[in-house]
């Protein structure tokens, strides 16, 4: 093992490990809740859609920003934060914004430049990039060919952007499309305390940290630096690993989010993978509604996958939203800057502009059994299932479209649809999309909070499944549903959830008002109670 970094705030060290390059080890035992690294980005931006709430420089949300007088873009929170961000970088990035406008390039495209402007000022006339980013993984050879020229049209974007603040050539058009490789699988999405994605950063320390559907760690943000705790307990010596992918997902989903972004099988190390005896096109859904039918269980599908797809003892089934042609709609839109936004890691679940598709795979799990009589009982689900994948779309748009009414009718319908399949579906994945997209319409909507509650209480027990016991999502999750309950004054409900939400986000969310909020929830709640029960006492007495 290498020396410990000398940098204070990391508890650990880089190393290799077998078939996945380097990984980060802690170096002393850590426990749940206690930071192993954090670290300032390498370089960062944000996301186009929250310049303009938050401030350029500290990413933090205000109400009161100041507006860049040069390029009208950026936005800060005080004089001395558009004093410091002039000094580290804005100044070249003020003059390309403006020879842009009213254009702006996506983020990622904001990234590159920011990088190679500050590599050029670290170390004039070197060229190429900083060693620390050189050495992150770019799988340039494994991607497909469509995927190559959205990088290298982007790439082409990134030097006219730059030439646009007069800067010299700083790295060959192949060398950029690299470096856009690069972010695709080493970058991470930032966010605040609610999980809202405000931008994206490198962190050439934190990108060492490998992918696991266990994962004993996860990722927060003060402002634009990020924070890796510990979600378990780890021995000295243990590798840290994150989830690059939505765990809420089938384990099918997410083997393909992690094959497209970062080039990685999770089943690579299985047998082969199980192929469907027959598969069908559901008639008259393209392929958007498809059967695939397998002679034994499908070994690659694990207990999460179960748990998410039965639909009843001899079939199982699981729906996936189909990713829709985006590289080569990319491609035919390379002068439109806001069609060549790029994935990155942890964004995959957005995806407004997909196809909605039902994909059942039922398999026997007695083997051998008939493929029609499969066939016969799943087919009805298929249906099912295609009608909710589009509802939940619908929701997902209406939302999108600041319309939650529209977004609640959607959502209702959709279980509506999915309560007329087999009752062993009740668990299905499109269940749990539908609560979650109906709960969030609800609570924007804000005019029906009982029905909201019910919403909340029937996507807890998907979460408490889904999610480590530790972990952000469930913790926020078990937060709504003590604010939702305590503005109902359903005070043992909200006792309950703002105990459960407490108990993860002290791991969680250790120093941030997210978890303050839920002390002083608790804190109510408990006196109110205390105060109920003395007047009972009293009226006994
Ligand atoms: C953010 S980097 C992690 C650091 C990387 N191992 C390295 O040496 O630079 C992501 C890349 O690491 C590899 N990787 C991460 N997790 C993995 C896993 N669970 N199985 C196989 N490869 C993995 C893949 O090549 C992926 O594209």
């Amino acid at each position: 093992m290498k020396k410990p970094f000398l940098n204070a705030s990391c508890l650990g060290r880089i190393d290799r490990c077998d078939g996945r390059g380097r990984c980060f080890h802690v170096a002393v035992p850590c426990r749940p809740g206690d930071p192993i690294l954090s670290e300032d980005p390498y370089e960062a931006v944000l996301y186009n859609d929250s310049v303009q709430s938050r401030c350029h420089h500290t990413f933090h949300e205000s109400q009161q920003l100041l507006r860049c007088s040069g390029c009208r873009f950026a936005r800060y929170s005080s004089r001395a934060a558009q004093k410091a961000a002039w000094a580290e970088g804005h100044k070249e990035e003020c003059a390309a914004l403006r020879a842009c406008a009213p254009r702006v390039p996506p983020a990622t495209v904001r990234l590159a430049a920011r990088l190679l402007w500050k590599h050029a000022r670290q170390s004039p006339g070197k060229g190429g990039l900083p060693a620390n980013v050189e050495t992150l993984e770019h799988h340039w050879d494994s991607l497909p060919d469509s995927r190559k020229q959205t990088l290298a049209q982007m790439a082409v974007l990134t030097r006219e952007y730059m030439a646009g603040a007069g800067a010299p050539d700083l790295l060959a058009p192949r060398e950029v499309a690299h470096l856009l490789a690069r972010f695709s699988c080493n970058s991470h999405t930032i966010c605040d305390e609610e999980l809202r994605v405000t931008g994206v950063g490198l962190y050439p320390v934190g990108a060492m940290l490998n992918h696991s559907c266990t994962p004993n760690a996860f990722q927060s943000f003060a402002g634009k630096r990020i924070v890796f705790r510990a979600v378990q307990p780890l021995a000295a010596g243990q590798e840290a690993t994150i989830s690059y992918v939505e765990l809420a997902a089938t384990r099918a989903e997410r083997r393909a989010a992690l094959l497209e972004g970062y080039c990685f099988d999770i089943d690579a190390v299985k047998a082969v993978e199980a192929q469907p005896v027959t598969e069908r096109v559901i008639p008259g859904h393209d392929r958007s509604a498809q059967l695939k039918l397998y002679s034994s269980s499908p070994h690659v599908m694990d207990q999460h996958d179960v748990a998410l797809t039965s639909l009843n003892s001899s079939v199982g089934g699981n729906a996936s939203v189909q990713k829709g042609a985006e590289d080569s709609a990319d491609a035919s839109a390379a002068q439109d800057f806001e069609s060549l936004e790029e994935p990155v890691p942890g964004s995959q679940a957005g995806g407004s502009s997909m196809q909605p598709a039902a994909v059942i795979e039922c398999w026997s799990r007695q083997g051998g059994m008939d493929g029609a009589e499969l066939a016969r009982d799943a087919e009805p689900c298929v249906e099912v299932l295609r009608s909710a994948a589009v509802q939940h779309h619908a929701a997902e748009s209406s939302l999108a479209a600041d319309d939650p009414h529209g977004a609640v009718a959607a959502g209702k319908a959709g279980l509506r649809q999915l309560d007329r399949c087999h009752p062993h579906a009740q668990e299905h994945v499109w269940r749990m999309r539908l609560l979650a997209v109906l709960l969030r319409a609800q609570v924007c909507a804000g005019d029906s909070w009982p029905d909201a509650l019910d919403t909340a209480r029937r996507l807890t027990p998907f979460y408490k499944r889904l999610y480590p016991k530790v972990w952000p999502t469930l913790g926020l999750h078990h937060a709504s549903v003590a604010k939702i309950a305590s503005l109902l004054e359903q005070d043992v409900t909200a006792l309950k959830a703002s105990q459960a939400a407490a108990d993860i986000l002290q791991y969680t969310h250790p120093e941030s008002p997210v978890l303050q909020e839920q002390w002083q929830l608790l804190y109510n709640l408990q006196r109110e109670k205390g105060s109920r029960s003395d007047a009972l006492e009293l009226q006994d007495v």
